[in-house]
């Protein structure tokens, strides 16, 4: 390939003026052989007048006449970062084995969390050492199941890097501790908590019926002065939400409280007369089922965030409707929102409804 042959002891400097040009090219790497350096030149520039570019861009940035020739000489490429996963795998999967991984991830703070197709699991550790080296993270995890249970957990199984489950994510300045097998997480709802972060005001009182380790209340509470109370079901994810509270240092702010929210309802906020300016109903698959409690809980003109899984926002509505009209309420439909896909035709959606 061409080359700019110049005295070692200018190669640094004319490097540096022709860098602002076209002429250099970025894909091979400069040589040094003896008292000389050599310097890749584009393969797209012209040979016509070259010699008398380069002299041109020289002189218009140092007074010393550099000596210098065009030679050629081989090269080494310079080996670029793959910027995929797809870029990874491509050598070491055959195009249609990376066509049939679907190579979208969850990253939670050191770990990575991906699908991988029954009939690639053959493939699991190359995939998994790929995801690695892309993601830099610590530990690789093949998802064993769906997310399942009252807990909303899943199995997982390591394919790569370290065995461990424990980590801590960041998500909008503030940190979250968890284990990516014990708890429910999921970091493609970032955008959804500071949606709902941006609507709280200051002096609210709020529950978080389903709050899990605790995202929605712990990035409320660092931006409000407010008073929240967080019902988990799963002692895991309450360990983990007190110990969000403590990194994040918002002791005081919000009250983790274990147990069924049923139960807690009725055994506390209904005995002790407690009720609600907005309560936070992420609990897709079933939280039709505490709706009605809400609607119990929540002041006047109170909001509830309801989340389901639905292709649409019709069904949602319905319910909310239905539920109001049986305690006697009128509602307002502030919002409605697709959160993230959940199946090929279901969206995890919420509707936001104002209750008078
Ligand atoms: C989908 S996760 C949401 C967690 C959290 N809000 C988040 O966004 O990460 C639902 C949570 O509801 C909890 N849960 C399920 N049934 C419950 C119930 N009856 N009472 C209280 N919590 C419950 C589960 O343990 C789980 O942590």
């Amino acid at each position: 390939m061409l080359t700019i042959k110049v005295p070692l002891k200018h190669i640094e400097e004319v490097r540096e003026i022709l860098m602002e040009t076209e002429i250099i090219s970025r894909n091979y790497k400069i040589l040094t052989e003896g008292n000389f350096g050599y310097i890749p030149i584009n393969k797209k520039i012209s040979n016509v007048k070259l010699k008398e570019n380069i002299e041109k861009e020289l002189k218009k940035s140092t007074k010393e006449k550099i000596h210098f020739e065009i030679v050629d000489k081989n090269l080494k490429e310079v080996k670029k970062k793959p910027r995929s996963l797809t870029e990874h795998l491509k050598g070491k999967l055959t195009e249609k084995e990376i066509e049939d991984l679907k190579t979208s991830f969850d990253i939670i703070g050191d770990t990575v969390i991906l699908e991988i197709p029954e009939d690639l699991e053959n493939q699991k550790n190359v995939i998994g050492d790929a995801a690695l080296a892309f993601t830099g993270r610590k530990s690789v995890f093949m998802k064993k199941s769906a997310v399942e249970g009252v807990t909303r957990t899943r199995k997982l199984e390591l394919i790569a890097g370290e065995d461990i489950y424990e980590t801590i994510h960041k998500e909008h300045g503030v940190r979250l501790k968890l284990d990516v097998k014990k708890v429910y997480f999921s970091p493609r709802l970032a955008t959804e908590r500071k949606r709902l972060a941006k609507q709280v005001k200051d002096g609210e009182i709020i529950l978080d019926m389903f709050a899990g380790i605790g995202p929605f209340p712990i990035l409320i509470a660092k931006k409000h002065e407010v008073d929240i109370y967080a019902t988990d079901i799963n002692k895991e994810a309450i360990k983990y939400m007190e110990n969000n509270i403590e990194i994040n240092k918002l002791k005081g702010k919000i009250r983790p409280i274990l147990g069924d929210v049923n139960k807690i309802a009725e055994e506390k906020f209904i005995k002790e007369n407690i009720r609600f300016d907005r309560i936070i109903m992420n609990l897709p698959g079933t939280a039709k089922d505490f709706l009605e409690l809400a609607m119990t809980l929540v002041n006047n003109e109170g909001i509830i965030h309801y989340y389901e899984f639905s292709d649409g926002y019709e069904s949602a509505i319905k319910r909310i409707e239905k539920i109001a009209k049986k305690q006697n309420k009128n509602f307002k439909i502030l919002n409605t929102r697709k959160v993230k896909s959940s199946s090929p035709k279901e969206w995890h959606i919420v509707v936001d409804a104002q209750i008078q």
